[in-house]
């Protein structure tokens, strides 16, 4: 996936069978629609997971904030070294959050993890490592000058840059900027996408169905999926296979959001409107053809000031196409970088016949074959199923010459997990 990727990408022939663009390129392309919103807000460390960094951020204070101890023991000089066998007696007792005392020469002070060291102590023995005699402790180990201790500014110098425009703020990053003691960030605005599905035969929940007609579910999917990836998301409903009436409703929606993603009619057929919908609704765009399957069909574009997405009417066309074409675009309009899925090799714990030449992705669980993790793929080839979607762990990915694949093969083994998405 690409995008923040500045050039076009360099399609290696094998990716690319019959004339299709590979995933990267199709990437590219999505993404140079899109450009950076501009907006942004200030907003409290308790708002900021998930939101996108604006403006870049300095530490204002070292970390740690003095020289404290990293262990439950005793704080002494060291000096040159202190060889086992050196007693001491203990003055004091210094716990976290406690000031303490300056150590007299020649003792140690009991003290326990996060303490600042006393003044005239410049290491940490361990309390495993001493014997208590009496009031003195024994050292059982050779001390040097800086053990276990954790200096001032070790992890964090003032005034050294943290985090850049365009840094996704996890829970990370939320505890280096509470440790900072920052209240509010700078992120930008959230991404708003307009989500609808285009089709006679779909219905809305709570319709009545006919012999013909079934329930929409990419919609209720890609906005989930819009919510999971952060994004203020608005419904743009069902809309029948009438390319004014779709035009229309791009319009409406392109008025309102930075994206708008619509599925179904990204193909060839004689009901498949994007493309004119889009020309319709004074957009411009391409249709593209990528080496996936499934999600091979997109139309790509923009109308207005909005990034325009047409996925496929397949429910895991949709999906797939939406991890892809959908994260790059994402990425784009954030001005993040767009990484990769996280994912995994894993063999195969079955052999899988298929046709050389498209990137593959397909449902898959893990399972434990031979005490090892393997993958499992579900619902073969069905591109319409959302059973095996559901009961999956995550998608393989299977590149394009893997083929047919033996059982023990490595693959590509992308988890879902909440979040899962962009
Ligand atoms: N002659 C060709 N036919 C097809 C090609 C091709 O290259 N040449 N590509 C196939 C592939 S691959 C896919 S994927 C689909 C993509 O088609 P469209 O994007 O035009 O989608 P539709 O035809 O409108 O729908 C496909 C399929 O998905 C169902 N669908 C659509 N929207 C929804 C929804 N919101 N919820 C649930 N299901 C939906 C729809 O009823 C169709 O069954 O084209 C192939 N054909
Ligand atoms: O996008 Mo289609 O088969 O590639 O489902």
């Amino acid at each position: 996936m690409s995008g923040m990727v500045t050039q076009p990408v360099k399609v290696h022939p094998c990716d690319a069978p019959d004339g299709l663009i590979s995933i990267e390129q199709a990437c590219f392309q999505a993404a140079a629609y899109a450009s950076v919103i501009k907006e942004h807000e200030e907003v409290s460390l308790g708002d900021a997971l998930g939101r996108t960094l604006a403006l870049p951020i300095r530490s204002v204070m070292p970390l740690p904030p003095f020289d404290q101890s990293a262990m439950d023991g005793y704080a002494l000089e060291a000096g040159g070294g202190l060889p086992s066998g050196t007693a001491l007696t203990i003055a004091g007792r210094i716990a976290a959050g406690d000031r303490g005392q300056p150590l007299p020469k020649g003792s140690a002070s009991r003290i326990l993890t996060g303490a600042r060291l006393p003044h005239g102590a410049d290491a940490v023995v361990m309390q495993e490592n001493v014997a208590n005699v009496g009031g003195r402790i024994v050292l059982t180990r050779m001390v040097r000058s800086g053990d276990n201790i954790r200096r001032r500014g070790e992890d964090v110098e003032p005034g050294e840059g943290l985090f850049q425009p365009g840094e996704r703020i996890d829970a990370r990053h939320i505890a280096l900027l509470a440790a900072q003691g920052l209240e509010r960030i700078s992120v930008r605005r959230k991404v708003r996408i307009g989500i609808l599905s285009t089709g006679n035969e779909l219905r809305l929940q709570g319709e009545q169905l006919t012999e013909v007609s079934f329930f929409d579910s990419n919609r209720p999917m890609l906005l989930a999926l819009a919510h999971q990836a952060g994004a203020d998301v608005l419904d743009g409903g069902v809309i029948r296979d009438d390319p004014q009436l779709i035009a229309e409703a791009l319009s409406e929606l392109a008025r309102h959001c930075d994206l708008v993603v619509t599925t179904g009619g990204a193909s060839v057929g004689d009901e498949d409107h994007s493309m004119v919908s889009l020309a319709r609704a004074n957009g411009r765009g391409e249709t593209l053809k990528i080496a996936l399957k499934p999600g091979k069909p997109a139309v790509v574009g923009v109308i207005g000031r909005a990034t325009y997405l047409g996925l496929p009417g397949n429910p895991v066309a949709a999906l797939v196409s939406w991890l892809l074409l959908g994260s790059a675009v994402l990425a784009a309009l954030d001005g993040r970088r767009s990484r990769p899925l996280p994912g995994m090799r894993l063999p195969m714990i079955h052999a899988f016949n298929r046709r050389a030449g498209r990137t593959e992705f397909a449902p898959a669980r893990i399972v434990h074959g031979n005490g090892n993790l393997a993958v499992e793929i579900l619902g073969r080839g069905g591109s319409a199923r959302l059973k095996p979607l559901a009961a999956a762990d995550g998608l393989v990915r299977i590149e394009p010459l893997h083929a047919p694949i033996a059982e023990g093969d490595e693959v590509m083994f992308h988890p879902f997990r909440d979040g899962f998405s962009v």
